[in-house]
């Protein structure tokens, strides 16, 4: 079993109040990981602390084995480890080829000029083309990004995310706001991405968790309750009595 992420030991207090309680996680390379919890639980905070938009209290993480608790987010992106949705990749008035290829240019650490001419982008546009194709949106590449539906934007935002060629990416809450068709655009999406890279997901929506993940992390008031496949999650008696008491039904 090969580790890519690994937190020990991860505490945040906000003034006195510990919101992430000595965490421990390993997400085990090339699998989808899901982190659930009921409301308050903490994934928000734990999440942020992953994807360096917090600094922990207390704790260390490694990717790869190496520790990058101190490492800011960009950093950690150059290492193979992106948030997606981090970068606002998307910009509405620009076609689904332009985004890409914008996103294509920032990854070859270029400024991007607004006035550069067509023709000194168009060199992206085979890889920018690959990774519209792999999210399904080859016959979309003229179209607008803010004329696309709310589902093919966020595969628009994931291809954007591909171009910085992770190896492992974070998705905070990817189906939020997203109508039953678009969830299962965007399940099968993530299945396919998921090939040959690791994914780590926080993620509302249970039957999507169920369906995706090959491990699932329940958080409940800062702490790990369980930790297992959706079957072994979902059968914990501490598990329902957490969503139970955090009213779900
Ligand atoms: N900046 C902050 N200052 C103080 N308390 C905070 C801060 N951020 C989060 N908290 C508290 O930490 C706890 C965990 O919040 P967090 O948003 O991480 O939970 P969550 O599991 O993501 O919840 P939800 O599912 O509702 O998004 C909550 O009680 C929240 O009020």
């Amino acid at each position: 079993m090969s580790i890519v992420l690994e937190a020990r030991g991860l505490t945040k207090e906000f003034k006195g109040f510990v919101a992430v309680n000595d965490v421990d996680l390993k997400v085990e390379k090339g699998t989808i990981h899901a982190l659930i919890g009921p409301n308050g639980a903490g994934k928000t905070t734990f999440f942020n602390l992953l994807t360096k938009f917090l600094q922990p209290t207390r704790g260390t993480i490694h990717y790869e084995g190496r520790d990058i608790t101190r490492l800011p987010p960009a950093q950690i992106a150059r290492l193979g480890m992106v948030r997606s949705f981090q970068i606002s990749a998307v910009f509405p008035d620009l076609t689904v080829l332009q985004n890409v290829r914008v996103a294509l240019q920032r990854k070859r650490g270029e400024s991007f000029d607004f006035w550069r001419s067509e023709k000194s982008l168009t060199r992206f546009d085979d890889a920018a083309r690959e990774r519209i194709e792999e999210v399904g949106l080859s016959e979309f590449v003229h179209h607008r990004a803010a004329e696309l539906s709310y589902g093919r934007k966020r595969a628009l935002e994931i291809a954007a995310t591909l171009a910085l060629e992770p190896e492992m990416l974070l998705l905070d809450e990817p189906m939020a706001g997203m109508a039953q068709e678009d969830i299962e655009r965007i399940s099968a999406l993530i299945k396919r991405v998921a090939k040959n890279r690791t994914i780590l997901m926080v993620e509302h929506n249970l039957s999507v968790v169920a369906n995706l993940s090959d491990r699932i992390t329940v958080l409940a008031r800062g702490e790990v309750l369980a930790e297992g496949d959706y079957d072994e999650v979902s059968k914990s008696p501490e598990v329902i009595e957490a969503y139970i008491g955090a009213g779900y039904d």
